[in-house]
């Protein structure tokens, strides 16, 4: 383990100095498209400032022979695009691949300007981090950075859950940690064979009325993810780094996405993944406060004065804690509306219409 007196010291001669906060950005949706596909990478200029992050993807669902053209494609695409306010991020392959080597070189000394952060899959604990930050220091010299890349979590793999703290706090570039649900499936070896959202057959069942067992009893279906998403969203919070949701594969169920999604939001994430440009408006919409939070929270701190004691407002006791509350959906809310006009205008009006 570093010293905490090292812990902000560049990892190689020559590398930037590494950030002490993470940036906040809006990142309420992370865009995967496939840099090596070329009908998808036709659509990213138009994507570019109506997504708050373009994702390209080098890792899984890219294909092995089409693993070089991806990694390509990314670089012709990051040289070609004004990102605008749009982050650009990338999944690299995971360590223990033949590719991932390639990947950094070439994405670090090629668009290391253009890219923010990498996300880096499979994630198993801090020796991972560790190993990436030595090398991203050491590219990032070669090529002349003068901001550090940041690094985001996989959380896919038992050992990854097992040490999700110590991910979280393995480095000053950690940005934030998503949930991987389907390769997290597959190494705890749950029985589901979806990518992510719920399963009919993980329920709690009412007790039986009566004698009859069989009849009259209410099923209620849980969220499989419940755990792992409450543990990922402590860690990330005690390290000051973000969590997300991951994917949601069933691209045409757009109502339990949404579902599973606003369950991210409501326990800590900050963002999911889109896979598909459906998706896209799910997240913007899931991840930005209600209009109708917003006011009541402006309407709690307003009423609350210096923060401190307790009022009643509509019947409902408001004191330090739920000030803070409120707090945490006026910020996030403020710095959404600075980059959305219309979101500014939408959080002003229920505002206004809840002014006692
Ligand atoms: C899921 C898809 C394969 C579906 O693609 P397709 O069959 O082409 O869908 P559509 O016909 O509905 O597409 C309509 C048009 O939209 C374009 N398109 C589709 N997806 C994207 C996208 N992500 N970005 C930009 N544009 C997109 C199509 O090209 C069509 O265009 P046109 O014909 O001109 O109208 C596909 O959406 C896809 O591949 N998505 C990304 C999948 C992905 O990245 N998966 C990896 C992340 S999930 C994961 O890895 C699991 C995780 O790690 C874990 O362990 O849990
Ligand atoms: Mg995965």
């Amino acid at each position: 383990m570093r010293s905490p007196k090292d812990f902000f010291a560049p990892l190689a001669v020559g590398a930037p100095q590494p950030v002490r906060q993470i940036p906040v950005r809006p990142s309420r949706m992370i865009h995967f498209f496939d840099p090596g596909n070329e009908k998808m990478a036709a659509k990213i200029p138009s994507l570019t400032g109506t997504v708050d992050v373009l994702l390209g993807n080098l890792e899984d669902a890219v294909r092995a022979d089409r693993k070089e053209a991806a990694r390509a494609g990314l670089v012709s695409v990051a040289r070609a695009t004004d990102f605008g306010r749009t982050q650009l991020w990338t999944r690299v392959n995971s360590l223990d691949s033949p590719w991932v080597l390639d990947d950094l070189l070439t994405l670090v000394t090629e668009i290391g300007d253009k890219l923010d952060v990498i996300m880096v899959p499979k994630v198993e604990g801090a020796q991972d981090i560790h190993y990436v930050d030595r090398l991203l220091a050491q590219l990032e010299a070669r090529a002349g950075l003068t901001e550090p890349l940041l690094v985001h979590a996989i959380l896919e793999t038992a050992s990854g859950v097992a040490n999700v703290e110590e991910i979280a706090g393995a480095s000053p570039r950690m940005q934030g940690i998503s949930l991987g649900p389907a390769d997290l499936a597959a190494s705890r070896r749950m029985k589901t064979t979806r990518v992510g959202g719920g399963h009919p057959g993980y329920l709690v069942r009412t007790d039986p009325a009566g004698e009859d067992l069989n009849s009259g009893r209410s099923t209620y279906q849980q969220d499989l993810w419940h755990y792992t998403v409450a543990r990922m969203v402590d860690a990330c919070a005690m390290h000051g780094i973000l969590p997300y949701y991951g994917p949601f594969g069933d691209i045409r169920d757009v109502v339990a996405c949404e579902d599973q999604f606003r369950n991210a939001f409501l326990l800590g994430c900050v963002g999911a993944w889109s896979l598909h440009p459906v998706q896209i408006d799910i997240a913007k919409k899931v991840f930005s406060p209600a209009p109708s939070d917003v006011a009541w929270a402006r309407r709690v701190i307003a009423e609350m004065g210096d923060g401190t004691g307790a009022v009643m407002i509509d019947g409902k006791m408001q004191d330090d804690a739920s000030v803070k509350q409120c707090r945490v959906v006026v910020e996030l809310a403020d710095e959404l509306a600075a980059g959305d006009p219309e979101l500014a205008a939408a959080y002003d009006a229920a505002t206004k219409e809840l002014q006692p």
